[in-house]
């Protein structure tokens, strides 16, 4: 199988990302953090250094590409719980807290929960969000709005990778520019 390809550089680590056309006017080169050990801990480890004056309480990611990244980054920083926000509500969660979100590779409408039991343990506390990529910002801005909902601060924003337009926001802080075709 032939596909056409992006070269993504990483510090010493190079991935070759599949271009997958969404729409006539919008290909992305497709960043698929599961099941990548290596470049999950390679930027766990470049975050540990960019957040070391960074006082926080809890990262915050968001179902499910974040959650490798999230747990590996938590433990090298000495924290040992930290929260996924999940893309549907669990029987098992207690108040749950729901919150609308757009994204660039989810045609239907999403949303993120917050467990309820989550947002008493970040009630009042310095969180900072992590993600794989950062592209419309859709998540990480659903994701700010059901912390601070819960009375908590977001004091960094990061992502791997900022695709697009999100490479020029000032409030982020990422490893990589990932373009769009
Ligand atoms: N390039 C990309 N690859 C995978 N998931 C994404 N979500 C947003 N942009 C993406």
């Amino acid at each position: 199988m032939m596909t056409k390809t992006y070269q993504l550089k990483l510090g010493p680590l190079t991935r070759d990302l599949p271009l997958i056309q969404l729409n006539q006017d919008l290909t992305i080169a497709s960043f698929v953090l599961l099941g990548d050990a290596e470049l999950t801990h390679y930027a766990a480890t470049q975050f540990t250094e960019l957040l070391s004056d960074v006082s926080f309480d809890y990262l915050v990611t968001i179902e499910s590409k974040g959650i490798p990244l999230a747990q590996e980054l938590s433990w090298l920083t000495h924290h040992d719980r930290y929260i996924v926000l999940r893309k549907s509500v669990k029987d098992y969660m207690q108040a749950p807290v729901e919150q609308p979100v757009s994204s660039i590779t989810t045609s239907a409408d999403q949303e993120l929960v917050l467990d309820g039991t989550d947002a008493d343990l970040i009630r009042g506390k310095r969180v900072v969000i992590v993600d794989d990529v950062i592209s419309t910002g859709g998540s990480v801005l659903t994701a700010k709005q059901l912390i601070e909902q819960a009375d908590a601060t977001v004091v960094e924003q990061v992502a791997i990778l900022a695709e697009g337009d999100a490479a020029e926001r000032k409030d982020i802080r990422y490893l990589e520019k990932l373009p769009l075709f």
